[in-house]
């Protein structure tokens, strides 16, 4: 996913905020009760003929069929067909709504399409040839719940996506949800999306990542950040920014980068705790213990002896851990049960994956430890692991990620991961983080004990629980990416990869082109 800004200087290095409809729809209010209203309709169709000129209808591409909708995303397509016919292109429009039932505003970019010669037809002519289309059918009105499509969208759509021509969508592809990013009827596959005003979620999160192609965002004049305040971010590299550690003091030791403790790998699933530890070494902590919940241990770990291998009880003992991470491999047994109550117990800041999730949703009592616990928490649970602790069924939490986050966190009292495709952070102040990296590589065994880690070893290291959840998800992301990049996937991408990947990266980003000569001795005779 590429995301760009148009003309939106002050937002770069900061996070970039995403609004939801309610707050588009709030910052459009704010907007008109200036005292000179913008004209945001015209901004956007203007906008969005620059878009279709610059990037679709290049090297002689010279004709677009527009789809103007029936509520004000129509309105946007109408005014970019006007301009994109002034500028000398074939525009074929078709509308698809009642004229005596648009807004003011869209009423205006219907005459005015006319007044500048323009046609509207009802469907697609048949024997004609396009180079673009732009897709005006459905913004954020669009309410799939109140009415399902009728037979007439759907095949227009469908129409639509069969032609092979390259599409830019209005605000959001038609058929995607803009704020839990459902597309659970037709819609549109657009290779640009142009996004008017701000980000919307449902551009980022589940099948939004397949449908929208590049993402531009055209704020149209409008200082959002002025207007409200957003509570939902964009995770990418300007937002993790203030989350990387420091660079390294060169008189450091050990002590000063944590020791993190995990606590799983029942019998049969120690590959779980070993790749969380692995994880946690390799990204910077001091010391790495493994409480092993399998009955006859390992002693040492031969292939990485820097892992402490202990019986899961002595790791309880130990006074100088920083932080635990509890679920890798943990099993659902008596003994993984006691372990994750000691835990939840402990002051330490804890991260918590795979079955300590999964025994929290099956036990009221380790929920209410965890609902009181003081320190710092943070969850990393699937869609399925996440339908457990709310009692619901996975396909409930994929239809809205956002408010299943959100709901998770406020039951919990934890900061959190909901993982998957477009992973969505909560933060325990309210704020949500969409993670921009990332890709299918990292569907196989294994790569969310590294996510656990990974965090591990950021709370380790001293950052908040808010720093290391972020920065280890567009981290371990960034290191899919970059696997990617160099053909290590996404078939066959393995989770020991993302840890080599990651490490590297993270460095890169702390250091810069620092890291070799900035411990190097200088010392010259004179
Ligand atoms: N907000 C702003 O500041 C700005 C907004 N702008 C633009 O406006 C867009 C939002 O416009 P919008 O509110 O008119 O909604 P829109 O997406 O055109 O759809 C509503 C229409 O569709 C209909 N409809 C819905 N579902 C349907 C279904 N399943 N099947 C059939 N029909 C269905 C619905 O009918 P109704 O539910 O009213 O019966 C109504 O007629 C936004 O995305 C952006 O592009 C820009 O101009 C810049 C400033
Ligand atoms: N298609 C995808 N795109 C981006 N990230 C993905 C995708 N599939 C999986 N992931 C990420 O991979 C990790 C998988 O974690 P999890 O399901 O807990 O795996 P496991 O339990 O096998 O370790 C999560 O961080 C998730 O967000
Ligand atoms: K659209």
């Amino acid at each position: 996913m590429v995301i760009l800004h148009e003309k939106a200087p002050g937002l770069m290095n900061n996070p970039i905020p995403v609004y939801t409809t309610d707050e588009i729809r709030a910052i459009e209010q704010l907007a008109f009760s200036m005292p000179n209203p913008p004209g945001l309709m015209e901004k956007a169709g203007l906008a969005a003929a620059h878009i279709a000129k610059d990037n679709l209808l290049v090297d002689g591409r010279n004709s677009v069929l527009v789809m103007a909708g029936p509520g004000n995303n129509g309105g946007d397509a109408l005014v970019a067909a006007r301009y994109l016919h002034n500028w000398g292109f074939q525009v074929t429009t078709i509308f698809t709504g009642v004229a005596a039932r648009l807004s003011p505003d869209a009423k205006r970019a219907l005459e005015s399409w006319l007044a500048a010669g323009g046609h509207l037809h009802d469907e697609i002519p048949a024997d004609v040839q396009w180079h673009a289309i732009v897709d005006g059918l459905f913004g954020i009105g669009l309410n799939l719940a109140k009415h399902p499509f009728d037979e007439k969208y759907r095949q227009l759509i469908e129409t639509i996506n069969s032609m092979q021509l390259p599409v830019l969508a209005l605000d959001i592809p038609s058929g995607l949800d803009a704020d839990t990013g459902t597309a659970p009827d037709a819609v549109i596959k657009a290779t640009i999306t142009a996004s008017f005003i701000g980000l919307k979620p449902g551009l980022l999160m589940h099948d939004g990542s397949e449908c929208t192609g590049k993402i531009i965002v055209c704020n149209l004049d409008l200082d959002t950040l002025s207007l409200i305040t957003p509570r939902s971010w964009l995770l990418d590299h300007n937002a993790i920014h203030y989350c990387l550690p420091s660079p390294r003091p060169a008189n450091s030791h050990k002590g000063g980068f944590g020791s993190v403790g995990i606590i799983g790998g029942a019998s049969g699933m120690i590959g779980a705790a070993r790749l969380a530890g692995m994880a946690a070494l390799k990204l910077g902590a001091g010391r790495v213990y493994l409480g092993l919940i399998a009955e006859a241990p390992l002693t040492i770990d031969p292939t990485q002896p820097e892992l402490m291998l202990r019986p899961v009880d002595e790791l309880f003992e130990l006074d100088h851990l920083t932080c635990l991470v509890v679920g890798p491999g943990l099993g659902q047994e008596i003994t993984a049960s006691l372990c994750l109550e000691k835990a939840l117990h402990t002051p330490l800041p804890l991260v918590l994956d795979a079955d300590a999730l999964n025994l929290i949703a099956a036990y009221p009592e380790l929920a209410t430890a965890l609902r009181s616990r003081q320190t710092p928490t943070i969850m990393t649970p699937h869609a399925a692991e996440a339908a457990r602790l709310l009692h619901t069924d996975p396909a409930s939490i994929q239809r809205d990620r956002f408010t299943a986050a959100e709901r998770l966190a406020k039951d919990f009292n934890c900061a959190l991961v909901l993982k998957g495709a477009g992973s969505l952070c909560m933060l325990t102040n309210g704020h949500r983080y969409f993670n921009t990296s990332g890709n299918p590589g990292l569907s196989s065994a294994g790569t969310g004990d590294v996510l656990s880690g990974m965090m591990g070893a950021f709370l380790a290291q001293g950052l908040s629980s808010e720093q290391a959840l972020l920065l280890a998800v567009y981290l371990h992301g960034s290191a899919a990416d970059a696997l990617l990049g160099a053909w290590h996937g996404p078939i066959g991408m393995t989770a020991s990869e993302i840890i080599d990947s990651a490490r590297c990266l993270l460095n890169r980003w702390v250091y810069g082109d620092e890291a070799q000569t900035r411990y190097a001795h200088s010392v010259s005779v004179y």
